[in-house]
């Protein structure tokens, strides 16, 4: 489903934040990155996202060199692709709703198919109730879930997040990452980008973990005491 071949990025400047990194995440893979801050978790992402070129290698999503796209081609690439921020990128001028069809409109829904697909996801989330609040009165925990319903209302296939519980205390966390573990059982692949070792090593999912842009590695079922740097 993803496979990212001796892929390296240099920056204008000339850092080099990933160095040859090659992996494969098959259909339906749950998986954690980690690694210390400018390790090269959110460039990565951000490879995959087609938002930053790859500076070398490639990059197969599907089966398709996702370098070799047009850039029409690329809003489509793009749709199939969800993504959870840390800082959940909420606009707080509209309430929850209007904030999770957002990504719906674009694509040019018609509004009833919007606002079923938009409950729908709400309802995932535990936010049902919550729909006509501004996400400015919601607290932290609860904000990021919309962000993620925003991101999941398109259905994608694929869920990228950059440290979706960096600014949540360890039971919101816990809570987020089952809840990614619910869209990964119903069949969405995900790719997960944090810093969190103690949560993520409890999880027992594939751990990557990068340094200084290298993938040192790649640990499929950490114990439950691993240690995921190896
Ligand atoms: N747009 C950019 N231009 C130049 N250098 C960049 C750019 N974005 C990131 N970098 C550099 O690339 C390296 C990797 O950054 P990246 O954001 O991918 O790391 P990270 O592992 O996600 O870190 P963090 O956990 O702090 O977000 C860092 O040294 C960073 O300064």
């Amino acid at each position: 489903m993803i496979r990212f071949d001796d892929v390296s990025k240099r920056y204008p400047g000339g850092h080099e934040a990933l160095k040859q990194v090659s992996f494969e995440m098959a259909r339906g893979d749950m998986v954690f990155l980690t690694g210390r801050s400018g390790a090269g978790k959110s460039t990565l992402l951000k490879l995959l996202m087609r938002s930053e070129p790859l500076s070398q290698g490639q990059i197969l999503v599907g089966g398709r060199n996702i370098n070799r796209l047009s850039a029409n081609q690329i809003p489509f690439y793009r749709r199939r692709i969800g993504v959870v921020f840390q800082d959940h990128q909420l606009l707080y001028d509209r309430s929850v709703f209007d904030n999770v069809v957002l990504p719906l409109q674009i694509d040019g829904f018609e509004r009833r198919e919007a606002a079923r697909r938009v409950r729908a996801a709400l309802d995932k989330v535990g936010l049902l109730d919550k729909e006509k609040m501004n996400p400015i009165a919601l607290s932290g925990g609860e904000q990021q879930r919309v962000g993620i319903a925003r991101a999941v209302v398109n259905r994608p296939t694929i869920l990228l997040a950059d440290e979706p519980t960096g600014n949540l205390d360890p039971e919101l966390a816990a809570e987020i990452m089952h809840l990614f573990e619910q869209f990964n059982q119903i069949g969405v692949s995900m790719l997960i980008a944090s810093h969190d070792l103690s949560l993520i090593t409890r999880l027992k999912h594939r751990i990557l973990t990068l340094d200084q842009g290298r993938l040192i590695n790649d640990e499929q079922h950490p114990s439950r005491h691993g240690d995921a740097h190896g």
